[in-house]
């Protein structure tokens, strides 16, 4: 029998926020969507469903009024350094077994992202991924902090550093999220705003949201 129980009141939550943002042309956190940055947005959503939120990324966002948690591992590394950071802050605090992150690219993720990952979680070593329309979205996961050591080694060797190469070494669950109803047609809520046309089409879709 399974008696591990993920305590739902304290999971800290981690906005991954660095990168290159090459497809943007300029830093993705401090774009400015209908007169708020994409950071403010996803910190306003993220903050509610944790029990404390720190920001992450290889350097310090512009105007970042955050908890602050850079990578560990130099050299923009790619997301699995925020997400090895990530689970070196829980380890900081008391009691944390799992550490959330969220993209700070997708501004309309769900309300019950936490909620709905912690019920997939029913063992210390188990890893939890968001999915939407048949896709993995493997940014947004709830992530065991007992896999640091086995990250941070991975990190060191693993040459891609893919997020889905180091799933395929653990225990994990995807949990599928419906798309949101709008005024228009349906919204994927891991939608992401990866270069200026799709910062027009969030525009869009913030229009017509109910
Ligand atoms: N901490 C940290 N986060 C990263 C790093 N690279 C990407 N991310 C984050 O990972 C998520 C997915 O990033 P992408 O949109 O694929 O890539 P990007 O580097 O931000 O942008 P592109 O250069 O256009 O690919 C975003 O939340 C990024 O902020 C990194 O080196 N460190
Ligand atoms: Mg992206």
């Amino acid at each position: 029998m399974n008696d591990f129980s993920l305590d739902r009141s304290n999971i800290p939550g981690v906005v991954l926020a660095g990168g290159r943002s090459s497809r943007m042309g300029r830093d993705k956190a401090s774009v400015q969507l209908s007169g708020r940055t994409l950071l403010e947005r996803v910190v306003e959503q993220l903050e509610p469903q944790v029990s404390i939120l720190a920001v992450n990324a290889d350097a310090t966002p512009e105007n970042c009024r955050h908890l602050f948690i850079p990578d560990i591992v130099p050299g923009k590394a790619g997301p699995m350094a925020g997400i090895h950071a990530a689970m070196a802050y829980g380890a900081t605090l008391g009691g944390v077994t799992h550490v959330v992150t969220v993209s700070v690219d997708s501004p309309f993720f769900p309300r019950d992202l936490v909620d709905w990952l912690a019920a997939a979680i029913d063992g210390p070593e188990k890893i939890a991924i968001a999915a939407s329309e048949g896709r993995s979205h493997p940014v947004f996961g709830l992530w065991p902090l007992k896999l640091a050591d086995d990250l941070e080694a991975w990190i060191a060797t693993d040459e891609k550093r893919r997020v889905r190469d180091f799933l395929l070494r653990h225990d994990v669950t995807e949990v599928a999220f419906p798309l949101r109803p709008t005024r228009a047609s349906l919204l994927d809520p891991f939608f992401n705003v990866n270069t200026p046309d799709d910062l027009a089409e969030a525009e869009r879709w913030l229009r017509v949201l109910v």
